[in-house]
Order: structure tokens, then sequence, then C-alpha cells
């Protein structure tokens, strides 16, 4: 299969490159989550260059070494040689000296489940590299990242690497580059169900996307469907409560105690799990903007995740056997709430593309929801230092000029609660559609609905090698 378009990944091109423009030896780190695109965008930069790449499976190490002889063979134009140690594989590649050469292990952390290798791998790059002119580009998903200590902080190695690209699901607005003629309403539902994961982008055509989400998700033979349970199996050492923990946040518990109470876990112990779930992308925890508060509120970080667990998982049986009637009938119902929800980080990630490019009033500093007790606000952007705040609410509606206008009354009445007495206030709304916008701009009011985010967010020019 022709591999598709490169999207994006300006900035950690843009790393790597002056890495690669360094003398000396080099390390770099590359982590994210499965199907971030690690490896693409390891070997898009690696497309002119001298490389050694190897692509590390879930074997034993004596096969992945086997693999890496392959390559060397095929790189130096040598019979494929026999290294019994890594040490001895990459003092040979050291003693080359043929000017800069990259050296790409792909899912490295494979190795790190044999503690030998693991400590083989410290002296290989303190003592074999240390002295060679190689650029040493390990891979990891975030897991094997938390559980091994290779990459753990307190690891001499940790400090050893010169840098690290931790990579993020694309941007709501790098859709537009991906699929050329996509509408903002298409590129909304798009964005709620694959978060911007590379992989999951590639099984839709952007045509007919609502029918192209039921293919994907409701057929048992459906990558997506089998995804999420997948994931969770490989990558995480007791599935079954990391899956109960994401169907209570996917239920609505916001808090440590519901959750642990929905999950048949100790508070004390929940913790632990939430960590996790955080720290491999799944799950967020929110503070309220402009407000001291110590206990956060969970949330779903990946809307592949949050979808799946919406809308598969109660009907994961089912659909297996064949019957994803009920699956269906709940999508069609519900799917328009939970875009609901969606687009509130569609709406976050909008405005801060306006204060990127400084198309708002005042450019803010810290931006997020704002809650206390039963009132809400969306989005509350802040610039503490020029005492200026930005009250924005996010709805997937179309909204007549009357209902913009009760939202935006509503919104100043809630900006009172938050307490920012003597600040400068501007108030915002986003919405699918907005009825006489102009309108509302002359009244001082924010407004931005589809259409904008069409003209913002879409790029001007041809995309790039169509
Ligand atoms: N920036 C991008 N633009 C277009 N396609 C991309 C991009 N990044 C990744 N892809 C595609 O997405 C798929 C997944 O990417 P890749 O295999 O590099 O992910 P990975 O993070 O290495 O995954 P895993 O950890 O699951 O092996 C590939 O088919 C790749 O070509």
């Amino acid at each position: 299969m022709r591999s598709r378009k490169f999207v994006d990944r300006e900035e950690e091109l843009r790393t790597l490159e002056r890495l690669y423009r360094r003398e000396g030896f080099t390390l770099v780190l590359v982590t994210g989550r499965r199907r971030i695109g690690k490896s693409r965008l390891v070997r898009e930069f690696l497309k002119d260059k001298e490389a050694i790449a190897v692509q590390f499976e879930k074997r034993v190490w004596e096969y992945n070494l086997a693999k890496l002889n392959g390559e060397i063979g095929r790189y130096f134009g040598i019979p494929v040689p026999n290294f019994r140690t890594f040490t001895d594989a990459f003092r040979f590649i050291a003693s080359q000296g043929k000017g800069r050469l990259v050296v790409f292990l792909d899912e490295f952390s494979y190795l790190l489940r044999y503690s030998e290798v693991e400590a083989e791998f410290q002296s290989v790059v303190d003592e074999v590299l240390g002295g060679s002119d190689v650029m040493l580009i390990l891979s990891a998903s975030s897991v094997g990242l938390l559980k091994r200590s290779f990459f753990d902080y307190s690891s001499p190695l940790y400090g050893r690497s010169d840098a690290t690209l931790n990579l993020q699901p694309l941007g709501f607005r790098h859709l537009f580059e991906w699929f050329p003629r996509l509408s903002p309403d298409d590129a909304v539902k798009l964005y709620a169900v694959t978060s911007g994961v590379p992989r999951y982008l590639e099984l839709f055509s952007g045509r007919d996307v609502e029918d192209e989400i039921r293919g994907n998700f409701f057929d048992p033979n459906a990558f997506l469907f089998r995804e999420a349970k997948a994931l969770l199996e490989e990558e995480l050492r007791e599935p079954e409560t990391y899956y109960t923990v994401l169907e209570a946040v996917a239920r609505g518990k916001t808090r440590v105690n519901e959750i642990a109470q929905y999950s048949f876990i100790e508070p004390k112990n929940t913790a632990r799990y939430l960590r996790i779930l955080e720290d491999i992308g799944i799950l967020k925890r929110e503070l309220p903007v402009g407000r001291r508060a110590k206990r956060g509120a969970y949330r779903f970080r990946d809307l592949y995740f949050a979808f799946w667990f919406r809308f598969v998982a109660p009907h994961f049986e089912e659909i297996e056997s064949g019957f994803p009637e009920g699956a269906l009938e709940d999508f069609n119902t519900g799917f328009n709430r939970y875009l609901g929800f969606a687009f509130e980080e569609v709406g976050r990630q909008f405005l801060i593309e306006l204060n990127r490019a400084g198309k708002l009033p005042f450019r803010f500093t810290k931006v997020g929801r704002w809650w206390h007790k039963s009132e809400e606000i969306d989005l509350l952007a802040l610039n503490e230092r020029e005492k200026k705040a930005l009250f924005v609410e996010v709805k997937w509606k179309g909204l007549r000029e009357k209902e913009a206008r009760g939202v935006l009354k509503d919104l100043e009445r809630k900006a009172e609660l938050v307490g920012l007495e003597g600040w400068g206030k501007i108030y915002g709304l986003v919405a699918k559609t907005i009825e006489n916008k102009n309108n509302l701009k002359e009244n001082g009011y924010l407004v931005w609905d589809l259409k904008d985010f069409e003209r913002f967010l879409a790029p001007k020019t041809e995309p790039r090698n169509p």
C-alpha cells in the first residue's frame, strides 16, 4: 500500500534535523501512544539520510538482534554478520566511521523486557557509541516508558538523551490537510471518533462520515471495534480494572471517589490506575481555571476511547455476535449529544489557534474549563498579568440570534460567579451555526461558527505532495 501524504509534525522534523546537524553521538527518544505515528515520523526524517532502521518485534531479544544483524549486512553491503551481543553489533557500527549515520531502533521498548539487555544498552550508549558520530533514535510507546527503568527519570540514560519527542495526536485543524474537501461538520465528527490518531484516520475517506463510523465501529471484523480492548490488553497489566475505570468515566463519573465506587477499587488505590491512564493519554485530570481547587475531575483526553466506551463497550457482546441493531440505535440517537462533548475540545483548539495567530483582543496564557458546584463555563481564557478574561460557551447546535443572546446573557451571569473583580471581561460563543453573527459582534461579543472554522483552519494553499 502506498503510504499517504505526510501531515504536520513540522516541529518534530525540525528538532530531528537540528540534532542531525550536530557532531558526535546523539541520542533521541521518540515516545507516544500506539498508532500515533512514531515510525512514520522517523522514516520521513530518514528519507534522504544514511541510516540503519530496524523494526523490533515482540519476540525474544535474540530474534531482534538477528534483525539488526541483517540490516547491518544490508547497509554495509557485507554478508550478514553474526554478532552475538548488541555491544558487538554497535562496536562494529561505531568502528566504520563514515560520517553521520543514523541508527533507528523502532519499538525499542520490546527489548526492555530483558533486564540484561537493558543493562547492556546502558554501556552501549556510554562506552561504545559515546565517541562515535552515530545518531541513535529509539522509539517506545509511553507505557513501555512507564514500566521500564531505561526511560525512567532516575536512569542515567534518561539524562543522556539529547531530546525526547513525545508525539501527540494530530490537531483538529490537520484534518483539513488530511482530507482536502472535508466539511467542518464532518471534521468534527471524524475528530470526535479518531482523536486525530493517524492510524485511525487512515480508515476513513472523509465521505459519508457517519456511515463510515458505523462501518468502522459496529462491525465485529472492523479494526476500530477491537482496537480499544486490544490496546488495553496489550499495554496494561490488569486490563479488566482499567476497563471498568474507563467505563465509569464514560458514564459521567469524574471524581476519584465516584470512580472507585463504580470500579470496586479502594479509593486509595484508584489514584494509581488513574495516573497510568493519564500518563498514556487516555484520560486527563482537569482543575478549574481561575479557581483554587484541590480535587480535579477526570475526563477523556482521547476521544477515540471516549467514543468507544460510550457507544461500543455497552454493546460489545451483541456487536461481536452479529447483532449490532441495539448499538446502532444507541449511536443514532446519542451521537449528537456525544458530539456536544467532543466539540468542546475542538472549540478549545480553535481558540488556541486564534490566540496563536493574534486574532483575539488579548493574548491569553491559560485556558480551560471552569466549574463550581453545579455551574460550569466551557472555556475560560485568562491573561493574569493584564487581568483580562475571555469567557466562552461551546454549543453543538444551530442557534437563532435570540437563543445566542440567551446563552451569552447566561454566560455573563456565570462569569460573575468566577470572582474576577476589576478584570476586563469579554464574552464569546462557539456554535455549529449562529444567526446574524454581525448583530452580536456589534454588541461586543465574539462569535464563531463552523464557517469561521473552515475559513480560518482549512489550508489556503494546495496540500503538500497531493
Ligand atoms: N503525520 C502523518 N501523516 C500521515 N500519515 C501518518 C502520519 N503519522 C502516521 N501516519 C500513518 O499512520 C499509521 C501509524 O503510524 P506508525 O506506524 O508510524 O505509528 P507508531 O506510533 O509507530 O505505531 P505503533 O506504536 O502502533 O507501532 C501508519 O500507516 C502511518 O503511515
